[in-house]
């Protein structure tokens, strides 16, 4: 994280160009799949996808049970790009390159989903949390992907970040989760990102949780940020996959083959509320490809 440097917006631009010319479909919704939910990118109609090695410019996958594949195709009447995993732990500007490339591409909503224990006390395994805002640990100290210069085109040097996670697709998912019978196990609440590998201390769970965190993991805020700065409209689901630790009586921990595990339980549950979402949102027409970059 720390060697991070920013890319040219030509670096952004020769990638959305490479995609261009190798797919038809230009995605007006780009859904980021977390630890153990990549399944959804397989249900896309009439798929191109791409092994990130082989994108030009693009980062690669670095976490376990993320397969590291650009997947274009229609959920529900849409057009969408999925990452079929994401890479944690390169750099805060490599971790976002693709956000920029998809604004580039013309996408105008972005669905990030991400696995990540549970501090809320009601909160349980195998809940789905509707992010309803998150704290960006390592923003808070700098680790930021918008640090160095501003590239005016994507957006302006101050942006603001109150409302990140639109409201009226908060409330759409709700409804829908009320819909497929999953709104037992459905929450909203705050998500956390520290900056990991390791799963947190006794004493750090007991910190977040007196901070209002709700649920706490090692990704997303920073491509949330980044789209964000651009204006893209943003919705995040956490798949809460083990509580976090917070007493010194207790004798479990927390690994990543479990997080993975409960990922695998929930994923259908987590797919199916993404896919009515995107059927359902609305999107304005896909007219804005380089128009505001
Ligand atoms: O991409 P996500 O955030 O789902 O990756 C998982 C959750 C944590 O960030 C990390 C450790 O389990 O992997
Ligand atoms: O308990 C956790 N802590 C941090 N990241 C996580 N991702 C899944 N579970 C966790």
């Amino acid at each position: 994280i720390l060697s991070s440097s920013a890319h040219s917006h030509d670096e952004y631009q020769k990638t959305a160009d490479w995609l261009m010319s190798q797919t038809k479909h230009r995605p007006q919704v780009a859904i980021i799949c977390g630890s153990g939910l990549g399944m959804l990118a397989d249900t896309l109609k009439c798929q191109d996808s791409f092994a990130y090695s082989d994108i030009p410019g693009f980062p690669q996958s670095t976490v376990q049970g993320h397969a590291g594949r650009l997947v274009f195709g229609e959920l529900k009447g849409k057009t969408c790009v999925c990452m079929q995993g994401r890479s944690n732990f390169p750099s805060v500007h490599q971790t976002t390159f693709p956000i920029r490339v998809f604004k580039l591409l013309g996408v105008e909503t972005l669905i990030v989903t991400n696995a990540a224990g549970s501090l809320a006390d009601g909160f349980q395994p195998g809940d789905i949390m509707i992010i309803k805002d998150h704290i960006n640990f390592p923003g808070l100290v700098g680790l930021n992907p918008l640090c160095g210069l501003n590239d005016d085109k994507f957006g302006p040097r101050f942006p603001a970040m109150s409302g990140c996670y639109d409201k009226g697709l908060r409330c759409l998912a709700a409804e829908i989760a009320k819909e497929l019978g999953v709104a037992g196990f459905l929450q909203e609440g705050v998500y956390a990102m520290v900056g990991g590998p390791n799963f947190e201390t006794i004493a750090e769970a007991r910190l977040l949780h007196r901070l209002g965190v709700d649920a706490v993991g090692m990704s997303t805020a920073p491509e949330v940020v980044v789209a964000a700065h651009c204006g893209l409209r943003v919705f995040g689901l956490s798949l809460i996959t083990n509580k976090v630790v917070k007493s010194y009586e207790d004798t479990e921990s927390v690994n990543h083959e479990g997080v993975l595990e409960v990922g695998r339980l929930r994923s259908h549950s987590v797919q199916q509320l993404v896919t009515e979402l995107v059927g359902r949102m609305e999107i304005n027409n896909n007219d804005n490809i380089n128009k505001s970059v």
